[in-house]
């Protein structure tokens, strides 16, 4: 850090957000491009300081304090987060920042009433030791779901409500790093004893580190993801499609293209484009971003899937074949990826022009192909049309059941039947109940990984318009030309199995998208809850109290009923099952470093709580 004010290592006084409290916290890094401090505070929570939210230890005074405050209150405030680190190892930053928060709400507001609730607010001892008690599983002491208080719901809310608008306010940022670095357990000790070690990492451990195996995984990823979705196409056609049978006869070159194959594709997109942007359905408002910004999202999801299911009926009904799209599905495939090559360079070259507040933290290597890859812009709009949005929630994911129906049709019209297989109808239900569950529930898409905190690049194009219609159709496509039939008490079983998933998916997705719309909600307030550093809690109680992604055990239930129908003679239905395995397990590390990272201690005691990730018991 050549011409900065203050360097690696420097110990300092770093402003909490939104607050006008200062704690000592050490320098990690500068980031020259943002103009950001990394510092580390005394528990180990990291977060990004403007320079002007820094102070040196020696020109820092105690601001004196006029106001009259409640014993609790002073008890509260008396403490920084290094002396509780020292002293009570109960204290987090989230205790901190709770302190904090309504410190600033009071700072700026003088209204009694929202006073005398904080004077309540801000005595989060006691919850905090709670919360370390439900961590040491003895969970006698319920934590409320809108801890630290519940007595009057409209000021917790508001407190919340500046709480976020406090963060917006202030640029809070987080420093996205990869390596795993577990902040919670920096000690004070630590940063006593260790200063050197904690307060000049390694450069390698300051860079970002990247995801998906790094730049050549990039290099990896961008030839292997595409070849691999050929050789499915390939390998579904064959009377024996195995892995043995590699490579698969590759047909000639031409075979790879049809213009009007090119065509339907881009008509479907526009198709879904507009259907995105008919002023119908709720306007809803997407996470704060760090600038404060709430973006708001059209969720008819629905309402275009119904549309496009009476055109496509129409279409049917006018005399066009579906089974187009199984006689076409290479073609089909290879102009979905033109178009995902074309979308992710435009895509790419936009980053290049956007605002530092507009990109994804940790989206930038400096590698080109890499930056590609992944994705830079979080949400690349052009006007108030979010791509990443509707990529992720329209062409692909509709034209997966529109797919699955054209390959009933094809089963039809191959093997002369007056309807589908049980088999093929089980597929074809269970993924249409999926698709148009997350399209009902469109909204929650607000609050996954993607939507909050990926990039949109190649990864993300590729799998919203190529990955998910061209093989999440595997198991109907195999079905075509592999009939595996089905008694009726195995169909019952499979559906029992599928509605067993669902339930699990849905209600704990819908729970953990409830909680953080709304935190105070009355139904949600029987959960316990740990808070922590940001403002937010953390659900421990509940789905979320039961594995850390219950929402991904639904998934993977569902998976496994996908494919039972298309029984056991070859391994390529269970494609997705074993690919969505890996998925998850590597979303849920990700996602594990990404709230360790944010949340530190108050994720580790998350942990210490809830011990197994997907699997109760298991896993
Ligand atoms: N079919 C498919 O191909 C795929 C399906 N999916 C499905 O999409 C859905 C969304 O998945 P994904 O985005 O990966 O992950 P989640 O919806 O599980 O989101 C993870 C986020 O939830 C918040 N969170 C985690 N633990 C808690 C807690 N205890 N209390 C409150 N909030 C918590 C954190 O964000 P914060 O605290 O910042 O709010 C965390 O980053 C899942 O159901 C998944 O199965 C996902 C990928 C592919
Ligand atoms: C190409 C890569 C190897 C992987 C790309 C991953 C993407 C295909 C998935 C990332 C997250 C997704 C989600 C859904 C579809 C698959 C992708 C885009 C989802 C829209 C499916 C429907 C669900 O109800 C959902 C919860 C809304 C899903 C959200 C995540």
């Amino acid at each position: 850090m050549p011409t900065v004010k203050y360097q690696r290592g420097d110990k300092v006084m770093g402003r909490w957000p939104g607050s006008s409290l200062y704690y000592e916290v050490k320098v990690l890094s500068f980031d020259a491009i943002s103009q950001l401090y990394t510092v580390i505070y005394k528990d180990g929570t990291e977060l990004e300081l403007k320079e002007q939210d820094i102070k040196s230890v020696t020109g820092f005074q105690t601001r004196p304090r006029s106001r009259s405050r409640s014993p609790g209150r002073r008890r509260s405030r008396s403490r920084s987060p290094a002396r509780t680190t020292r002293r009570s190892s109960s204290r987090t930053a989230a205790a901190v920042a709770t302190a904090a928060i309504a410190d600033s709400v009071l700072s700026t507001s003088r209204e009694l009433k929202l006073k005398d609730t904080l004077e309540v607010r801000v005595s989060p001892l006691k919850e905090t030791k709670a919360a370390e008690n439900n961590s040491n599983n003895k969970h006698e002491k319920k934590e409320e779901n809108n801890t630290p208080i519940k007595v009057n719901e409209k000021s917790e809310e508001k407190v919340e409500a500046d709480a976020e608008k406090i963060q917006g306010r202030y640029n809070l940022r987080r420093r996205k790093d990869d390596s795993g670095a577990k902040p919670s357990a920096v000690t004070a000790e630590q940063l006593e004893k260790e200063p050197a070690q904690v307060a000049a990492p390694s450069a390698a451990a300051l860079s970002t580190t990247l995801d998906f195996g790094g730049k050549i995984g990039a290099y990896f990823w961008l030839l292997f993801l595409p070849a691999w979705v050929l050789f499915l196409a390939l390998q579904v056609n064959l009377e024996d499609p195995s892995l043995t049978n590699f490579p698969p006869p590759l047909p000639p070159l031409e075979a790879f293209w049809d213009t009007q194959a090119f065509g339907f594709v881009i008509l479907w997109i526009l198709f879904q484009a507009l259907l995105y942007i008919l002023p119908v359905g709720k306007l809803s408002e997407g996470m704060p971003l760090r600038s404060g910004e709430r973006l708001k999202y059209r969720t008819n999801g629905f309402f275009a899937i119904v549309v496009s299911a009476a055109a496509v009926a129409a279409a049917v009904y006018l005399g066009f074949d579906l089974t187009y799209i199984h006689s076409h599905f290479l073609q089909l495939a290879v102009a979905s990826f033109l178009i995902s090559v074309l979308l992710s360079i435009y895509l790419f070259v936009r980053s290049r022009y956007a605002a530092s507040e507009q990109l994804a933290l940790g989206g930038s290597s400096g590698n080109v192909v890499y930056d590609f890859f992944k994705g830079h812009e979080l949400n690349p709009r052009v006007k108030n049309f979010d791509l990443k949005f509707f990529c992720e929630m329209r062409p692909g994911l509709i034209g997966w059941c529109l797919i699955n129906f054209a390959m009933a049709l094809a089963e039809m019209k191959q093997h002369g039947l007056d309807a589908p297989s049980y088999s093929m109808i089980l597929v074809n239900l269970f993924q249409l109940l999926y698709v148009a569950d997350g399209l009902w529930n469109e909204e929650a898409i607000l609050t996954t990984m993607d939507l909050m905190h990926d990039g949109f690049g190649f990864m993300l194009a590729f799998g919203d318009l190529v990955w998910v219609p061209f093989t999440y159709t595997l198991q109907a496509y195999y079905l075509v030309s592999h009939p595996n039939p089905l008694s009726l008490p195995v169909v019952t079983v499979i559906v029992i199995l599928k509605l067993v998933g669902f339930y699990i998916f849905r209600k704990s997705n819908s729970e953990k998208n409830a909680f953080r719309r709304n935190p105070s909600d009355p139904k949600l307030s029987h959960l316990r809850t740990i808070p922590t550093a940001t403002g937010k809690s953390l659900l421990v109680s509940g789905w979320w109290g039961v594995v850390r992604h219950p929402n991904y055990l639904g998934d993977l239930i569902m998976a496994l009923a996908w494919s039972l129908p298309c029984g056991f003679s070859h391994l390529l239905p269970w494609y997705y099952m074993i690919y969505f395995i890996i998925l998850l397990v590597h979303r849920d590390s990700r996602d594990m470093s990404e709230c360790r990272r944010k949340y530190g201690s108050a994720w580790d005691e998350y942990c210490r709580t809830v011990r197994y990730r997907i699997i109760p018991r298991v896993y």
